[in-house]
C-alpha cells in the first residue's frame, strides 16, 4: 500500500515570491452553489487561509443560483469569483448516498481554470488552520488527496461497509478473496491538489456522460478517473471528521493542518451538538476554533471595512434590505448635522 507520505524532492524553484508567482500561478479554489448558508463556509476558508499566511488567492467557482449579496460578501473578503454553469450527471440520480450530492458534479468545472498551473481544491466546509502552501511544491502530474473512511452510515449500502472493511485499517477486517480484488485506494474529494487542463476537462465531461452515477457522486467519479495518478497524502491535510471516532489511532490532532467538517451536524456555522457524536469535546473545540477565525474581524481582507456591518445585518436575516437600512443609516449620519444647523 502506498505510504501516506509526501514524496520528497528538491524544489529548486526561485525563492523570490514575485518570480515564483510568474513561473507558477497557484491558487486555492472552492465551489459555492445555492442560496443557503454555505457562503459562511467560504468566508471561513478565506479567513483561515489569510490567518495561515498563505501566499495564494482563493478562487470561488460560483453557480448561477448564488445571490448577489452572498457574492458581495465573498468579494469583500478578497475572493476571486468565477461564474460556472452546473454539471449534471446522467439521469437516474437516485443512486446517491445523499440526495444533495448531485450539485457536487459542478466541481468538475474547476479543471477549466487553466490560468492557474496548479490549484488546491477545498470544500466550503473545510478550515485550513496551518499553512499548506508546501503542497504546491510536490511533483507535477499526480492527483494528491487524503484517504477517506468507509465506516459512517453514509457508506451503509457499500460492499465495504457491509463486511466492515475500511482502508484506514485494512488488517482489521481483511478484504475477502471471494469478493474479488481489494478496492484501490479511495480519496475524500473535499480537498485535493490538481492541475487545471483543458483536455483533461473535456475528457472528464465526456467520460461523465457514459458513467452511471453511484453512491458518492463526483467523488466516486474522480476516484475512478484519477485512479492511476492518485497519490495519498497524510490525513493532517484533510481530517475527515469521522476519523476522530472511527480511527483515532490514525490521528494526532496536534499535527492536523486542515479539518473537514463533513460529518452530519458538524458544519460550524450551524453546529448545535444534537446530532450523533456532535457533543464530543474534540468536536466542540474544533467548531469553536472555526468560529474564532470566522468572527475575527482582523482577518477580513483590506477592502472590506464595510463588510462587518453588511454581514451583521445580513446574518440578522435582513437579507437584501440590509442595503436600505445601511442607506438610511448613512443618510442620517451624514445629512442630519446639516439639517439641524
Ligand atoms: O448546497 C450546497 C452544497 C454543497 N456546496 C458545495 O459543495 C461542497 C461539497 O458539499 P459538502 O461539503 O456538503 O459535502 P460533504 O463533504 O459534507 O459530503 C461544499 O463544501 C460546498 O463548497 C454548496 O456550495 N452548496
Ligand atoms: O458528493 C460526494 C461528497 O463526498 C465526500 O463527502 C462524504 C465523504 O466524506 C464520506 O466519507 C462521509 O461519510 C460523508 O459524510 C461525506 O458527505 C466529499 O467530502 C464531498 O466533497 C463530496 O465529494
Ligand atoms: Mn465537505
Amino acid at each position: 500500500m502506498a505510504p501516506d507520505t509526501i514524496p520528497t524532492f528538491d524544489s529548486n524553484t526561485s525563492t523570490d515570491p514575485v518570480k515564483q508567482a510568474s513561473i507558477s500561478s497557484f491558487a486555492y479554489v472552492t465551489v459555492l452553489a445555492n442560496n443557503g448558508d454555505r457562503w459562511k463556509g467560504v468566508v471561513g476558508v478565506a479567513k483561515g487561509l489569510r490567518k495561515a499566511k498563505s501566499k495564494y488567492p482563493l478562487v470561488v467557482a460560483i453557480l448561477p443560483d448564488v445571490p448577489q449579496h452572498h457574492r458581495k460578501i465573498l468579494d469583500s473578503h478578497g475572493c476571486i469569483l468565477r461564474e460556472i454553469e452546473p454539471v449534471h450527471p446522467p439521469e437516474n440520480q437516485n443512486q446517491f448516498s445523499t440526495k444533495r450530492y448531485v450539485i457536487n458534479y459542478s466541481k468538475l468545472r474547476i479543471w477549466e481554470f487553466v490560468e492557474y498551473s496548479k490549484m488546491i481544491y477545498l470544500d466550503g466546509d473545510i478550515q485550513v488552520f496551518h499553512n499548506v502552501d508546501d503542497l504546491f511544491d510536490m511533483p507535477d502530474g499526480y492527483f494528491y488527496a487524503v484517504k477517506d473512511c468507509f465506516c459512517e452510515k453514509t457508506w451503509s449500502s457499500s460492499p465495504q461497509y457491509k463486511i466492515g472493511y475500511c482502508q484506514q485499517c485494512p488488517d482489521k477486517v481483511k478484504w475477502p478473496a471471494e469478493m474479488g480484488p481489494k478496492p484501490p485506494l479511495y480519496f475524500n474529494a473535499g480537498m485535493f491538489v490538481y492541475e487545471p487542463n483543458l483536455s483533461t476537462y473535456q475528457d472528464l465531461l465526456k467520460t461523465l456522460k457514459v458513467t452511471p452515477p453511484t453512491l458518492f457522486a463526483e467523488q466516486d467519479f474522480l476516484n475512478m478517473f484519477f485512479r492511476d495518478v492518485y497519490k495519498p497524502i497524510p490525513s493532517d491535510y484533510n481530517l475527515v471528521m469521522a476519523m476522530l471516532w472511527r480511527h483515532p489511532e490514525n490521528i494526532n490532532l496536534d499535527e492536523v493542518k486542515v479539518v473537514h467538517y463533513c460529518a452530519a451536524g458538524s458544519k460550524p456555522w450551524r453546529h448545535t451538538g444534537e446530532e450523533e457524536n456532535m457533543d464530543r469535546e474534540d468536536i466542540k473545540i474544533l467548531v469553536q476554533k472555526w468560529r474564532d477565525i470566522y468572527n475575527d474581524e482582523s482577518l477580513a481582507s483590506s477592502g472590506s471595512e464595510r463588510q462587518p456591518i453588511m454581514e451583521a445585518l445580513y446574518e440578522a436575516g435582513r437579507g437584501p434590505c440590509c442595503y436600505t437600512l445601511l442607506f438610511c443609516f448613512s443618510f442620517m449620519f451624514f445629512c442630519l448635522p446639516f439639517l439641524l444647523f
